[in-house]
C-alpha cells in the first residue's frame, strides 16, 4: 500500500493519544480498519476513540466480541464498533446492519473477515509490537488525508 506512515506508541497513553486525536479528523461516511495481533493494542485505541467522538471521556465502551457490533451516536451521526473475529460469513454481516452502518462512522477489529466488503478509502491502521515493548502504528489508505495528521499528543488525560 502506497502512502503508509509509521507513528511510534511507546505506552499505552500514546495509543490512547492516538485514538483521540484520529477521532477529531472522522466524518460520516469514513471506516477505519484496524488490525494487530492478540494484545496489540486494538481494543485500547478503540476505545480512547470512541470516547472522544462521543464526548464522554468515562463512556463505558464494551467490547463488541460476542455481539459483533455496537453502535453509538455523536452529533447525530452513527459510530458502529465492529468486533469480526467471530463472523460467520458476509451474509451475517448484512443482517448486522453493515450496510446502513457504512452511512456513519465504522471502526472494524479483524477487517480481513470483510472480504469483497472492505470500504475503498478506509483508513488502515496495523498495531504492531516494536521488540522494545511498545507499539507502532502503521497507517495506510485514507485517499492522501494521512498527510494532514498531526503527531498524537502523549500525556493528556484519557
Ligand atoms: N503502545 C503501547 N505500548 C505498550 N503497551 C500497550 C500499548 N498500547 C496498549 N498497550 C497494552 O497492551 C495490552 C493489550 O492491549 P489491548 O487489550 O488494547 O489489545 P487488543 O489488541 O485489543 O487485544 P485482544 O485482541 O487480545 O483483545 C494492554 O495491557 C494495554 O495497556
Amino acid at each position: 500500500m502506497t502512502g503508509m506512515r509509521d507513528i511510534p506508541l511507546p505506552d499505552e497513553q500514546a495509543t490512547a493519544a492516538l485514538g483521540r486525536m484520529l477521532a477529531a479528523h472522522l466524518h460520516a461516511g469514513d471506516a477505519v480498519l484496524l488490525e494487530g495481533d492478540l494484545g496489540a493494542g486494538k481494543t485500547t485505541l478503540a476505545r480512547a476513540l470512541l470516547r472522544a467522538l462521543c464526548g464522554e471521556a468515562t463512556m463505558e465502551v464494551p467490547s463488541p466480541s460476542y455481539t459483533l457490533v455496537q453502535v453509538y451516536e455523536a452529533a447525530g451521526t452513527e459510530i458502529s464498533h465492529f468486533d469480526l473475529w467471530r463472523l460467520d460469513g458476509p451474509d451475517a454481516l448484512h443482517e448486522l446492519g453493515w450496510d446502513d452502518a457504512c452511512e456513519g462512522v465504522v471502526l472494524v477489529e479483524w477487517p480481513d473477515r470483510l472480504g469483497a466488503l472492505k470500504p475503498d478509502g478506509a483508513l488502515h491502521i496495523h498495531l504492531l509490537h516494536d521488540g522494545a515493548g511498545g507499539r507502532i502504528a502503521r497507517l495506510g489508505g485514507w485517499d492522501g488525508r494521512l498527510a494532514s495528521l498531526e503527531a498524537p499528543r502523549t500525556g493528556e488525560a484519557s
